[in-house]
């Protein structure tokens, strides 16, 4: 997408040196767009972790992209099973992750070390451009949802949760192609963009990039998206997602899962956007099977935002002597799901539906 005009993807190889590799880092956005250059396996293990780059998609690329540069360091097997390794253990949930790691290690494992560094890089790349692909093909798929609440010009009010925009993925997004495609197609579509305590990825991200692609947005509590479901202001819910189970669970970031419970108890459509490469089809109990990522208190008893002279600050918004807990995902269960809009088209939140869609890969 773009940034003022200029066109971006969230990950790249620099375009000098040809073997760095470039981010944005995330964790200065809205703020500011800091371009960071990664230069080792290690470096990219903590931008993962620390959540300079973060989105299922993305945390997969970016993983590929560790991988190639711990074997331009060193091809050998021991260096590949390191990298392996370290990359596989920054963050648990987000499914693509483990994917892109696999998909790696078969790539690269059966190639003798001189060849694998350039190999790394070239898969690296396919994982990427797949990715914009895919994208692009879930915004046309979700596109119908939104146009066919559009008649006469009616404007179309979506409520999203978190970010799952072009940054959380190499382009387009998931949850947000439909409505980038909506926007760019003519259609008067509005977007609910919740906050999305405790990190705030709604209001710090979404927002963000829905401004810069001019879409009419609007930043709520997490707590007032049952409110205008109430209230009939909300047409359809879509998300996005960071493991599915073939039985059509979805893990997403911590609240989706109460964004379910009041659709379903509004009448409210709840879809999900999401790339195959997002579906765990070893696991069936996405509440039971599903590792949920528990992360740092200070996410929750902090905030982080640019003070009124401009400095960018944290404060304290709970009492020193108070514990904080901070789940960072939830997980919907499957008949909460309306439905899951994929590369391939919609699809029933139910192993029958998945498995036919996906039989294949299945
Ligand atoms: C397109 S995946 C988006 C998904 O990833 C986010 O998690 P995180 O930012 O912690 O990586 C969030 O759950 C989004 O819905």
């Amino acid at each position: 997408m773009r940034i003022d005009g200029t066109p971006f993807r969230s990950i790249w190889v620099d375009e000098l040196d040809r073997w760095s590799v470039r981010i944005i880092d995330q964790t200065k956005l809205p703020w500011a767009v800091d371009l960071v250059r990664l230069t080792t396996m290690e470096e990219m293990a903590h931008a993962i972790k620390a959540m300079l780059v973060r989105g299922a998609p993305l945390i997969g690329a970016s993983a590929a992209y560790g991988v190639a540069l711990a074997l331009r360091a060193d091809a050998s097997d021991a260096s590949l099973a390191n990298a392996l390794a370290v990359l596989g253990g920054t963050r648990p949930t987000a499914i693509n992750l483990r994917w892109a790691l696999a998909r790696m290690e078969k790539v690269l494992a059966p190639l003798p070390a001189a060849a694998r560094v350039a190999a790394a890089y070239e898969e690296a790349a396919k994982i990427c451009d797949e990715d914009v692909a895919t994208n692009r093909a879930i915004g046309e798929n979700g596109l119908p949802l939104i146009a066919e609440r559009a008649k006469n010009g009616r404007r179309v009010n979506v409520l999203t949760h978190c970010n799952a925009g072009w940054i959380a993925t190499v382009d387009w997004g998931t949850a947000l192609a439909p409505i980038y495609m909506a926007h760019d197609s003519g259609i008067d579509v509005h977007v609910w963009v919740e906050e999305t305590r405790p990190r705030n990825q709604g209001a710090s991200l979404t927002a963000w990039e829905l401004g810069k692609h001019g879409v009419p947005h609007t930043v709520i509590a997490d707590n007032a998206g049952g409110h205008y479901m109430q209230h009939g202001e909300v047409d359809l819910v879509i998300v996005g997602t960071d493991r599915v189970t073939r039985s059509g669970d979805v893990c997403n970031k911590i609240g989706t899962y109460l964004k379910g419970l009041a659709a379903r108890d509004n009448g409210v459509p709840f879809w999900v956007a999401l790339p195959s490469s997002t579906i765990d089809w070893t696991i069936s109990d996405g509440l039971s099977d599903i590792p949920i990522e528990e992360r740092a208190a200070t996410e929750v008893t902090t905030m982080t935002g640019r003070a009124l002279d401009g400095s960018i600050a944290t404060v304290r918004i709970v009492p020193t002597s108070s514990p904080a807990a901070n789940p960072a995902f939830d997980v919907t269960p499957a008949r909460l799901v309306t439905g899951l809009i994929t590369e391939r088209g919609l699809c029933d939140a139910n192993e029958a539906a998945l498995t036919a869609m996906f039989k294949d890969v299945a």
